[in-house]
């Protein structure tokens, strides 16, 4: 048991998709998992456990932003064990090329977040994907036809921008999209030895001004959950 999340020993998989809402969290389990059931509901952040093909897999919510998504990534690594952390959510595009829909695999990820800071000084640490599940994850969507794109992302402290051109720069530097929450689960499961993903689905661009609706957001979410799904 730990302060956020009250689940007993055993009782998380050790591999745990991680979407932001908590609602996403018990759709996954309602759509995808069987034998379910919900070990956590504190502070509304949703924590499922049941089987996809016979393999153990949990679900829990982890809230928007780095500090909110480092207590639960901690906490699952430090008193439940998790080996396998798969964030799962969505992105807005900083390239033309990508479309409404479209899946990005993180290899890396850029952040304007200071957490890394105190510990690395005046150097920067660059936080990857583990490489065995990137490399899971870009066969599956090649094998499902899923479009996707892999390569470096923006985890940021802001979703509203003063200035809306500020993403410019990353774009010439290449970088797919910008999310919230996977350098630091990134920066997390390198300190401590761990399989760390983040799996996107584009949502918006910030290229276009393009926006999904709901109802295409709820089958492109679902392209992802499966992708996250498979590789496990
Ligand atoms: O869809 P999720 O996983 O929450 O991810 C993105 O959406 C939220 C912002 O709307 C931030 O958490 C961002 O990282
Ligand atoms: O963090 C996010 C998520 C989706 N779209 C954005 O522009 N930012």
């Amino acid at each position: 048991m730990s302060l956020h999340i009250h689940a007993a020993d055993g009782e998380i998989a050790e591999t745990v998709l991680l979407p932001g809402d908590p609602l996403r969290a018990k759709w996954i389990d309602e759509t995808f998992l069987e034998n379910p059931s919900c070990y956590n509901n504190i502070r509304g952040m949703l924590g499922y456990t049941g089987t996809y093909k016979g393999k153990l897999i949990s679900v829990q919510g982890r809230g928007m932003g780095v500090p909110s998504a480092m207590i639960y990534y901690y906490e699952l690594i430090h008193y439940y064990g998790a080996k396998n952390l798969i964030r799962v959510g969505t992105a807005g595009a900083l390239q033309k090329k990508l479309q409404l829909g479209d899946i990005v695999l993180a290899m890396a990820a850029s952040t304007i977040s200071a957490f890394n800071n105190k510990i690395f000084a005046h150097s920067h640490f660059a936080p990857i994907a583990s490489f065995q599940l990137l490399q899971k994850a870009a066969n599956y969507a090649e094998k499902m036809k899923l479009p996707y794109l892999a390569g470096n992302i923006l985890t940021s402290d802001i979703f509203y921008n003063d200035d809306p051109e500020e993403y410019r720069i990353w774009a010439k530097y290449g970088v797919l999209c910008v999310e919230m929450e996977a350098a630091i689960l990134y920066s997390l499961a390198a300190k401590h030895q761990i399989n760390a993903l983040a799996i996107l689905t584009i949502s918006d661009s910030l290229v276009t001004g393009e926006k999904s609706t709901s109802k295409e957001r709820e089958s492109t979410f679902a392209n992802m959950i499966a992708l996250a799904l498979n590789i496990t």
